[in-house]
């Protein structure tokens, strides 16, 4: 019975049931451990989220830019002891390439850029919005993908680079309804920790492992840091001027304990100034014991937090003006900052101001009373989509009652109705979802029909 395929197609199962009738093994329906599917509805709120960061991007006049999102493993074979390279989700290819899928993607930028060799037009102000990965034991049961808006100037040495990427990110939360009673930005200069190490005479190789570390003490206590700090070399002396150091929370008080003249606080102070001219103070507030995670920037760094403080940070970023040269090329200024899909969601959530989608749904449902219909079902939702409206077109032979209540489902606003009566007249029958009244129309003024009811 049944065409030749649908023969194939049965044989084909009736065999896999026969040779493994005592191991069919259903196939495991979730995602690969730590990743995520995006059902439609889940898909409409990260379009929306992506949509967000597009235009803000935009606004600031950023281009987008995309890399791949596996590269070679030694874009990150850095040597700081940092989280980010510890949980390299990295493998071995069939070419027996040591690669990885990328963990974020400024080493990525900074390739790309390398790749001109200066042939590209300075400032650069890029974004990219890549999926990033981590191999994590799910000891912690954590995920190991999300997405994460990038955003970067390169070219620029002076701060106000980063003025116009917090300026940025601030325009984003304003645009989603939060405020700086909710989300604060904590900014700092490594440049502050640099300033000690010098005064102490501790080496500047030292420099990216010491932040890296000091970065660890927003989670561990400081003795459990202590001894990682005594194996770079630093002296008890050292991580207790430090410590006082990072623990102070206004520049005036750092101030004080700084040399003179400090270029970190002239930075830092110009900054603030800065971030006045944009009216984005309230949102911003130093703080010394901020110094994040990657072991590559180099002078300003900040990261934006809930206020209550229930959630792990928002976003983070600073300035990174060595990285091209630890790649072996020119000196150039950089400054970015990078911002995660899960904890806005989680924070957006929580505040109860995540956008709803009513209306997702399409204008119109076409569908055709007898399958003697379709063909002139199919004209009719073509008429309706070349005048540019969104048609589902129902494919099969379905009652009425099932076609209106799919409709209603999805927010349609017409349900265009192809019935033999009609159509005998050269007509179809149009009703108006909204308010439940429906009308004919020659098939020949659709268009027309089309433009006047959504003319808005
Ligand atoms: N770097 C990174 C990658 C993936 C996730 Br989830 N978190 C951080």
């Amino acid at each position: 019975d049944g065409d030749l395929l649908s023969r194939t197609a049965d044989a084909a199962v009736d065999g896999r049931k026969s040779t493994t009738a005592a191991a069919v093994v259903a196939l495991d329906s979730n995602p690969p451990k730590g990743t995520r599917d995006f059902y439609p509805p889940d898909m409409r709120l990260r379009s929306w989220l992506f949509d967000q960061w597009r235009s803000v991007a935009s606004l600031y006049g950023f281009s987008e830019y995309d890399a791949p999102v596996l590269e070679s493993e030694s874009l990150y074979t850095r040597k700081a002891g940092e989280e980010v390279t510890g949980q390299l989700y990295n493998f071995v290819d069939k070419g027996g390439r040591n690669v990885a899928l990328r963990p974020e993607m400024t080493p990525s930028l900074a390739r790309m850029v390398m790749a001109k060799k200066g042939g590209l037009p300075l400032p650069l102000k890029w974004f990219s919005i890549p999926q990033c990965w981590r191999y994590e034991r799910m000891t912690r049961g954590r995920r190991r993908e999300h997405y994460q808006w990038n955003m970067d100037v390169w070219g620029v040495s002076g701060i106000e680079a980063e003025a116009e990427l917090l300026s940025a990110m601030v325009t984003f939360f304003v645009r989603v309804g939060l405020t700086s009673d909710d989300v604060g930005i904590k900014v700092n200069s490594r440049g502050v920790i640099a300033e000690v190490l010098a005064e102490l005479g501790v080496p500047e190789d030292k420099f990216a492992s010491t932040c890296v570390l000091v970065d660890k003490l927003e989670k561990v206590p400081l003795d459990e840091i202590r001894e990682d700090l005594e194996a770079l070399g630093l002296e008890r002396s050292t991580i207790e001027r430090l410590t006082s150091v990072l623990t102070n929370t206004s520049i005036e008080s750092i101030s004080g304990v700084l040399p003179p003249g400090s270029r970190a606080i002239e930075q830092l102070s110009a900054l603030l100034d800065l971030c006045d001219a944009y009216g984005i103070r309230d949102w911003v507030t130093f703080d010394a014991s901020v110094v994040r995670g990657l072991a590559y920037y180099t002078g300003v760094v900040f990261e934006a937090f809930d206020r209550r403080g229930a959630l792990r940070a928002i976003a983070g970023g600073g300035r990174y003006d060595r990285l091209l040269e630890t790649f072996g090329g020119e000196p150039t200024p950089a400054a970015g900052f990078g911002f995660g899909d899960a904890v806005i969601v989680e924070l957006l959530r929580e505040r109860n101001i995540l956008p709803s989608f009513e209306g997702s749904g399409f204008d119109i449902v076409v569908f055709a009373m007898g399958s003697d219909l379709y063909r002139a079902a199919v004209e009719v939702a073509s008429v309706l989509r070349a005048e540019g409206r969104t048609v589902d077109l129902i494919l099969e032979d379905k009652k009425a009652k099932w076609v209106f209540k799919h409709a209603s489902r999805n927010e349609a606003g017409y349900c265009v109705i192809v019935a033999e009566a009609e159509y005998e007249n050269g007509e179809v029958v149009v009703k108006d979802l909204s308010v439940g009244e429906q009308r004919t129309v020659k098939i020949g003024a659709l268009g027309d029909w089309a433009k006047e009811a959504f003319q808005s």
